[in-house]
Formats: C-alpha cells, sequence, structure tokens
C-alpha cells in the first residue's frame, strides 16, 4: 500500500491535496452531494486529477472522453477491484456482475440474446401489465383515504420492478406488488442482502472486502447474509430444476423424439430465449463443448446477480423521473397531452418507443438522475491511457496521455460527465426534455452504450439490460402519467440524494425513515 501510494504515476497530476492521513480525501467527498465535490475539483483543477482515497490510495478521476473509452473498452486491462468483486460475489454469488475475463465473455455471449430487441418487444405485455396494477392500486389507495395524503412512489415502483424482472427473467412470481403485506421467502432474502431500506452503509463488510485477513471475524450482518443466502440458493435450484423438467418434457414432445425417459437434448431442441432458458441451455445442451458449458453453479448465481441488478435500479430512475416532473409542470402536461393522445392502455413496443416527449423526459431523466453515479475499475497492468485533452502536471510538463501503475484505482465517472458543462452547456444541470430536440454535437464523442451518455457504461462491461430497463421505464411512466397528476409532498429543498450503489431519494427531515419520495397523486382532471 505504501509503495502503491508512494510510487504511483498519478501523483504527478494535478488534483486536491490530501486532507487526512489515512482517509485522504475520503471524508470530503462523503460529505458533499454526490460527484459535486468531484465537480469542484475539476473546475479548479482540469478535467484529469488525481486524489487520494482511503489508505491514501491515489485515484484517477478524468472526464476525458479519449481516456474513458480507452479505460471502458480494455475491459481485460481494467477490471473492477478484488476488494469490490469480493463484496458483491459475497452477496451475489459470482454471477455475471462479478466474473472477469474469458468466463464473463462467455457469460455475455449466452445471455445476449435474452435482452435483444426481439426480446424486449415480447416483454413488453409484462411491463405494462405490472404498470396497470401499480396505477390501479394508487388508484384505490387515493379513493380510500378521506384527505390528500401523501405516497412513498418508491415503494410501488421498488414492488413493481421486482414482479418484472422475476417473471421476465425467470418466471418467478414474486408478487410483490399484490401481496405487500406478506412478502415472500425470496423477497425478504433479498431485502437482507440489497439492505433494502438503504438507511446506512455498513463499513465493516466493507473493510473484509478489502482486507482479505478481516474476513474470518463473523459478523451480525455475514450471518444474516448467509442465512438469506440459503434460502436464494434453494428457491434458485427449485426454478432450475423446474425449467430443467420443463425443457426435458418440451423436447420429449418434439417429431421424432418421443422417449419420455431421454435426458439428451440439443440446443435446436430448446425453444424461447427469456434468460432462464437460455442458461439452462448452456448447462444442459449435449451438443456444447464442454468447456462452452455453464456449470449450475453459475446458471444459480445469475439470479441474484439480475433480481438486484435489474430492480432497484429502474424503480429509482422512474422515481427520480415523476421528481423531476413535478419541479416542472409544463413539461408533465406536455408529456401527459401527448401520452393521452394513445388511444389504448396497452401499445406494442414499437409505439411506446414512438412517442417523441416520453423519449425526451425519460432520456433526460437519464441524463441527469443517473441512479448509478460512479463505478471503479483497477489497472491490472502499467498502461499509456490516451487524453484528448492534454494535461499539465504538477511539474508544468504538458503530456497527452496519462501515466498508470498496476493497482492504480479508477472512478469512472458517470453521473459527472452526464452533467458536465463542456459536454452538454451552461445548462447542464437543469432538467429540460427539449435539449433532446437539438443535442450538443460535443455528446457523439461520450463512449456510453446509449444516448450518448455514460448511465449505462459502455464496452464489454456496458449494462447488459438497457433496452429492457428503457421500456419498463417507458411502460411505468406512459401508464402513471396519463392517469394521475403529480406534486411533490414535501418543500423540493427537503428532498435529498442518498449515496448507496444507485442514488435513491430521501426526505432530509425525516432521514431516519430510509428512502422515500413522498408526492401528492390526483386522478387527471380531478383538480
Ligand atoms: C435505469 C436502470 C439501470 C441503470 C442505470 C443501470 C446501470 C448499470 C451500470 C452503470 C452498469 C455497469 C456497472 C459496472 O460495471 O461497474 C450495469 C451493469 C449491469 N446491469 Fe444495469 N442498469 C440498469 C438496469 C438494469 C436492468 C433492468 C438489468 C437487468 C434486467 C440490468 C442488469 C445489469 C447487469 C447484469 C450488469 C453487469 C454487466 C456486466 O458486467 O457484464 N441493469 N448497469
Amino acid at each position: 500500500l505504501v509503495i502503491q501510494s508512494i510510487r504511483s504515476p498519478l501523483r504527478h497530476l494535478p488534483g486536491p491535496p490530501s486532507a487526512h492521513w489515512f482517509f485522504g480525501n475520503f471524508k470530503t467527498i462523503m460529505a458533499g452531494d454526490i460527484s459535486s465535490v468531484h465537480e469542484r475539483w475539476t473546475e479548479e483543477y482540469g478535467p484529469t486529477i488525481a486524489y487520494r482515497g482511503v489508505f491514501r490510495f491515489f485515484r484517477l478521476w478524468t472526464l476525458d472522453t479519449r481516456a474513458l473509452n480507452h479505460i471502458i473498452t480494455h475491459s481485460a486491462e481494467y477490471q473492477k477491484p478484488s476488494g469490490t468483486r469480493n463484496i458483491l460475489g459475497r452477496l451475489l454469488g459470482n454471477g455475471v456482475l462479478v466474473t472477469e475475463g474469458e468466463r464473463h465473455r462467455q457469460q455475455r455471449r449466452i445471455m445476449n440474446p435474452a435482452f435483444g430487441p426481439a426480446q424486449i418487444r415480447e416483454l413488453t405485455g409484462i411491463f405494462l401489465e405490472k404498470s396497470l396494477q401499480l396505477r390501479d392500486m394508487w388508484a384505490s389507495k387515493i379513493s380510500s383515504s378521506q384527505e390528500e395524503s401523501p405516497i412513498d412512489v418508491t415503494v410501488g415502483f421498488s414492488q413493481m420492478t421486482l414482479d418484472v424482472i422475476g417473471l421476465a427473467g425467470f418466471s418467478y412470481k414474486f408478487d410483490a406488488l399484490s401481496d405487500a403485506e406478506h412478502p415472500s421467502e425470496l423477497l425478504t432474502a433479498l431485502r437482507v442482502i440489497f439492505n433494502a431500506n438503504g438507511q446506512k452503509i455498513e463499513w465493516f463488510p466493507m473493510l473484509q472486502g478489502f482486507i482479505p485477513a478481516l474476513r474470518i471475524i463473523p459478523t451480525k450482518s455475514a450471518q444474516r447474509i448467509k442465512q438469506a443466502q440459503k434460502v436464494m440458493r434453494r428457491i434458485g435450484r427449485q426454478l432450475i430444476a423446474e425449467k430443467k423438467a420443463a425443457i426435458l418434457s418440451q423436447s420429449s414432445s418434439v417429431e421424432g423424439n418421443r422417449d419420455p425417459e431421454k435426458t439428451s437434448v440439443s440446443r435446436m431442441d430448446m425453444q424461447g430465449r427469456d434468460l432462464l432458458t437460455l442458461l439452462m441451455k448452456a448447462n444442459m445442451a449435449t451438443d456444447i463443448p464442454e468447456n462452452q458449458k455453464l456449470s449450475e453453479e453459475d446458471v444459480l448465481a445469475q439470479i441474484p446477480t439480475f433480481f438486484v441488478a435489474g430492480h432497484e435500479t429502474t424503480a429509482t430512475a422512474a422515481s427520480w423521473c415523476l421528481y423531476a416532473l413535478t419541479q416542472a409542470p409544463n413539461v408533465q402536461s406536455k408529456l401527459r397531452a401527448e401520452l393521452r393522445s394513445v388511444d389504448t392502455d396497452i401499445p406494442d413496443m414499437d409505439e411506446l418507443v414512438a412517442l417523441p416527449y416520453l423519449d425526451a423526459v425519460v432520456r433526460e431523466t437519464l441524463r441527469l438522475h443517473a441512479p448509478v453515479p460512479s463505478t471503479i475499475r483497477i489497472a491490472t497492468k502499467d498502461d499509456m491511457i490516451p487524453l484528448q485533452e492534454p494535461v499539465t502536471d504538477r511539474n508544468g510538463n504538458t503530456c497527452d496521455h496519462i501515466k498508470v501503475s498496476k493497482g492504480d484505482l479508477i472512478i469512472i465517472p458517470l453521473l459527472a460527465m452526464n452533467r458536465s458543462k463542456n459536454l452538454w452547456g451552461e445548462d447542464a444541470l437543469e432538467f429540460k426534455p427539449e435539449r433532446w430536440e437539438k443535442p450538443p454535437e460535443a455528446i457523439a464523442s461520450v463512449p456510453g452504450v446509449w444516448g450518448n451518455m455514460m448511465t449505462f457504461l459502455g464496452g464489454p462491461r456496458a449494462c447488459i439490460g438497457y433496452r429492457f430497463s428503457l421500456v419498463e421505464m417507458k411502460a411505468l411512466i406512459f401508464t402513471l402519467v396519463r392517469a394521475f397528476e403529480f406534486e411533490l409532498g414535501v418543500p423540493p429543498e427537503d428532498i435529498g440524494r442518498r449515496r448507496t450503489v444507485v442514488t435513491r431519494p430521501y426526505v432530509k427531515s425525516q432521514s431516519e425513515v430510509g428512502n422515500q419520495l413522498p408526492l401528492i397523486i390526483r386522478p387527471v382532471g380531478s383538480s
């Protein structure tokens, strides 16, 4: 550690002085609003800086599009740090979020078709069905209460998105929307794993991720997680067994293949492109070479991975979208007019994605309120990262590249890139869907997988579920803004952004309650 902090070539880059012998600049960052301290530093020291994190490790922070492109496209050289992977792996198992190298490539290859446009088109019905269920739930809540009391919309969004990923990915019914009083065993387990209240970050388990020797110390939270994982694995195995049986019975009824006892199936025998079928194909098919097969353990690890990755992210984005609409009443009315001009509650995917203002509102939400504000990578070897804009180092030398050494940490600024005034113009911090009528040319160089934004990252590790998420979010906003008018239930300055892996809203004056977004909801035309 000492050597890394003394020797790293990042020490030559401009940046703030270290504020503490152990925490470096970490406490300053935590005391500020998300991404704002870094953004202030970039204004002061330029777009490419280094600062010190915990253990005084140097961290590289750059808004340079060429540098970011280099880092995210060279995913073998810039991996998730082992501490981060350990934390994720202990929570979720070694699914696609955690694996690296050839194993990761193999898992992506197998699962990608489940997230292609054709498959998302088929899932649109599930997105709308669950959105309508949420609409009806809120409508009955409103009509049963005498006065206008705010509803915490984060709860409904979380239940809806969980129901969707359960059904769409694994044919599993969470029934979180319809049976909120009696959460299923799996839902309870998932809440433990995801720390669904999100009230605080637990430091010791984090430290255990980064310091292997500490992992032998048993903690209460480790025990809770172990118990939750037992439940997860039991139910995961059950889902796998059911799918296996379904595939075998399907293949035995295929023409010329009538032996019900048959246990060998070829890839062609297995119909369907849903996630679990694809995973099981790769596990069971007898005509796949051994080294390209997925073990049952690999299949099992994907289940909690997708429940977590595919759930709170979209729910959070939908909450921020309603928040933004309450702060821009003209946008809300203009959007509602467009949505109400559609003459069905259940448009197909093509109709949904063809609505231009809905598209602009969703884009603007995902730009300004990117749910995942940043991510982290570690250099696995010494490297030269090319720069678009040269940097002047602490010795006054101008360089057109950044020198990094093995072990250096890099923060990839997703939100800060989306809010950069250099890219988006002076009004970058304003919520303005109209900007999408003529987006600035500068954003063409942003290396994100979608929308010239970094919201879903880019390169081989970009979000696998971004199309899924976009159509799901559009289905939600379409259904809810057609039916209701939304107003913020507390003063806007009382809404804060809580720092967990995803940035969720909370009410500052009721911080003990946890994450929430209380909105007054009125049926359209009632006010
Ligand atoms: C607004 C919603 C979403 C946002 C903002 C989002 C964002 C991201 C980001 C930034 C990453 C990269 C993380 C990293 O490597 O450090 C990622 C990865 C991932 N996301 Fe999403 N995501 C969203 C929705 C979804 C959905 C709906 C699914 C699944 C149905 C999903 C599944 C995944 C998976 C499996 C990965 C790991 C990919 C890999 O490493 O190869 N996400 N997401």
